[in-house]
């Protein structure tokens, strides 16, 4: 399927007469594994959040499937299939994976079919524990999970959800080279069948991993392109180099001429 799933139009959010987001236009289209990268407070977190209805823009559109979004309320915004993880752990420590997974599969269930103990998992729980390669855990305890297990639990709890937009906010921070391999395999196969947006620092992560970047500074778009042609991007060479300068005044600035 082909189109654009996801449409933002001149959004703009206003903390305190401070412009967290000014005019932001973004477009992805079904079946895209889309990242947002930028500086720290550029305006990644808010932009996910006003899609997801945590933040109330001040103006513009927020257009899913051809709906507006904005005005909606949050779980009205889950239910009409937009997911999202936090920076934030929403795992419950005491469940089991599986029944960490079967919560959050269970919104679309009817109340009064939660009361009834079910036999064996469904269709939908079983589809994310092979998915996220959690079936071998699936008895264990979220809190005893690694933090990697932990993050792809989360990951897992979204699919269960059968979102069409998936929303991550910085799936691989904190993971060992080893998780974040995983994780760039992971997110690869889920945007297969889903279209996928991941907020994400990491340079390395993206060079293997991405196909469309968006370039959020300052609350704007600065650039939009491939990993190629974002990285050899003046404009975000020094977005991203500036703020290395000024943290530190040797290597980083060895480094010009390349965005890392
Ligand atoms: N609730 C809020 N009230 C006031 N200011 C806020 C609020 N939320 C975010 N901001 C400010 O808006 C700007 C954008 O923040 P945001 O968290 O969206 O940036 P980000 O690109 O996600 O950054 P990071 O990479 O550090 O997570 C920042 O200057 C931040 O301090």
């Amino acid at each position: 399927m082909s189109g654009a799933l996801l449409e933002v139009r001149g959004l703009s959010v206003v903390f305190d007469g401070f412009r967290a987001l000014d005019g932001v236009d973004l477009t992805v289209e079904q079946g895209e594994l889309r990242f947002l990268i930028g500086p720290n407070g550029a305006g990644k977190t808010t932009l996910v959040d006003v899609i997801t209805g945590l933040t109330r823009p001040a103006s513009g559109s927020v257009r899913f499937e051809g709906a507006d979004l904005v005005g909606r309320k949050e779980h009205e915004i889950v239910r009409s299939g937009v997911g999202r993880t936090f920076q934030t752990s929403v795992v419950f420590e005491e469940l089991t994976v599986v029944e960490n997974l079967d919560l959050a599969a269970s919104f679309r269930r009817p109340l009064w079919s939660l009361a009834r103990r079910r036999r064996g998992v469904s269709e939908a729980v079983a589809a994310a524990m092979e998915t996220t390669g959690l079936d071998l855990l699936a008895d264990r305890p979220a809190g005893v999970l690694s933090h990697g297990q932990r993050q792809w639990l989360e990951i897992g709890m979204l699919i269960a959800q059968r979102p069409r937009l998936l929303l991550l906010d910085e799936p691989v921070a904190g993971m060992s080279a080893e998780e974040r391999l995983r994780t760039g395999e992971l997110l690869t196969e889920i945007a297969r069948d889903h279209t996928v947006v991941v907020i994400e620092h990491d340079m390395d992560f993206l060079r293997r991993y991405a196909s469309q970047v968006t370039v959020l500074h300052e609350g704007k778009v600065l650039v939009e392109g491939s990993v190629d042609q974002v990285r050899a991007d003046p404009r975000v060479q020094e977005v991203y180099l500036g703020r290395a300068e000024e943290r530190s005044t040797g290597a980083a600035a060895a480094t010009a001429g390349e965005v890392k």
